[in-house]
Order: C-alpha cells, then sequence, then structure tokens
C-alpha cells in the first residue's frame, strides 16, 4: 500500500474536512496555511485523520491527508508528512467525547489571546450565543477560555494540555487560545466541531468589539 491509497476508506471524512477548509477559509480564519484539522477515525488503536502539514486549507486536495496513531506517527509508511501540531489533535482525541477538532488563526483570536495572556485567559458570559456549546441551555453561562504561551515544542504544550483536558476538578471545555496564535477546539463529531468554532468565533468577535467600543467611548467621554 503507497501513502495515499490507505486513504481511500476515508474519502468521506476527507471531503468533509475538505468542506471545513473551504469554508473557515473564506472566513478569514484559515488563511496563509494556517490552521489544522482532524476527524477520529478509529478506536483502539485510536486512529486520526489529519491535514498534512503546509497545505492551503482553502484549498486541500483529495491527499492532502494522513492518518496517525496515537503517537502522531503516520498508520502506515510512505504517508505525507502531517501536520505540525499533530500532537495537539491527538491529545484532544484521546478524551472521552472528542470526535473531531479544528484549529484555526483567526485576527481576533491573535488580538486577545496576546491581550488577556497575563490573566490566564478570558472568560465568555452573559451571551444567547454560549447556547452554540454543546450542553449549555442558558446564556447565564460562564465559559472561562484558556490561553497558552506559544511555543515551537509542540510534545510539551500537549502534555500541558492534556493536563488541563484531563482535570477531574475543572477539565478546559470547549477549546483553548495559544497566545498570539490561535484557537483549538473539539466536539463529539465534525459537525459540532463546525459549529463550537463558529460559536467560539463569534463571541471572541464580540469580546474584542466590545473593547473597541468602550474604549471609544470612555474617548468620547473624556472629549
Ligand atoms: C502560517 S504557518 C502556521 C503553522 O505554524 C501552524 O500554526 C499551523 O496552524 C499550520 O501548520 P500545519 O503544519 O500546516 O498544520
Ligand atoms: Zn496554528
Amino acid at each position: 500500500m503507497n501513502g495515499v491509497e490507505g486513504l481511500a476508506p476515508y474519502r468521506p471524512q476527507i471531503d468533509a474536512l475538505r468542506d471545513v477548509g473551504q469554508m473557515l477559509w473564506q472566513r478569514g480564519w484559515s488563511v496563509g496555511t494556517s490552521s489544522n484539522y482532524s476527524v477520529v477515525v478509529g478506536r483502539d488503536p485510536l486512529r486520526i485523520l489529519i491535514t498534512a502539514s503546509g497545505k492551503d486549507k482553502g484549498r486541500l486536495g483529495p491527499d492532502d491527508f494522513v492518518v496517525v496513531g496515537d503517537d502522531g506517527r503516520g498508520a502506515w509508511p510512505g504517508q505525507a508528512k502531517s501536520s505540525a501540531e499533530t500532537l495537539l489533535h491527538v491529545v484532544a482525541a484521546q478524551q472521552p467525547g472528542v470526535g473531531a477538532v479544528l484549529h484555526t488563526h483567526s485576527v481576533w483570536c491573535t488580538l486577545l489571546s496576546d491581550y488577556f495572556f497575563s490573566q490566564g485567559g478570558l472568560v465568555l458570559e452573559g451571551y444567547e450565543m454560549l447556547k452554540g456549546f454543546a450542553g449549555v441551555t442558558t446564556h447565564e453561562t460562564r465559559a472561562w477560555i484558556e490561553i497558552f504561551e506559544n511555543t515551537q515544542d509542540i510534545p510539551s504544550l500537549a502534555e500541558k494540555v492534556r493536563e488541563r483536558m484531563t482535570d477531574v476538578a475543572s477539565p478546559m471545555k470547549f477549546g483553548y487560545l495559544i497566545r498570539k496564535h490561535g484557537l483549538y477546539t473539539w466536539g463529539v463529531d465534525l459537525e459540532e466541531t463546525r459549529r463550537h468554532i463558529e460559536v467560539m468565533e463569534f463571541l471572541l468577535e464580540c469580546t474584542g468589539r466590545k473593547l473597541l467600543l468602550e474604549g471609544a467611548i470612555s474617548a468620547a467621554v473624556v472629549a
């Protein structure tokens, strides 16, 4: 089996990820080859279908994908190089109830992850759109979105993420930010994860625009 032949059983999932890539690129959240996407295609042993590294996510080809195992390595020889951030997908996919992971690089995520970094995260609270997150039934919800320092040492970042996703008392929910880098979100399947990323981006944009509005209002009051 060559690297690409092994992808044959996963054509429906590949097509779904290509559609997601086109949508996220069009929204401006996955430009310049940034972002990576994955779905779980097997358990026991874990198998993840993930984007190959360095591809234009708005124009993913049918063979721009890799199947990896829980060590982040190709499940068979001869495949393309998987995403540089494969281990972040593996760690999320190893958690119960996670069937897909999406990572984006929107302008708002990039800026807010730096603005709120010194506080360790940011709160999303009071917005009706919070009900787009799985299991949330009221706008009177307080979602804490953590921010990790950016690094090229993905194995060490993956371990930090694992600690927070497996924290029994207060596990991270819905997603997290990486400083000046972007957003990771997950869900039970690709459909839910796609919704989570739209909800998260919407709420983060609200947060950013509210700060701008408050700044403009206080400037107007001073003048
Ligand atoms: C514009 S490059 C961004 C990358 O360094 C990385 O953060 C990213 O999101 C895409 O990496 P990739 O290896 O293609 O999955
Ligand atoms: Zn990235």
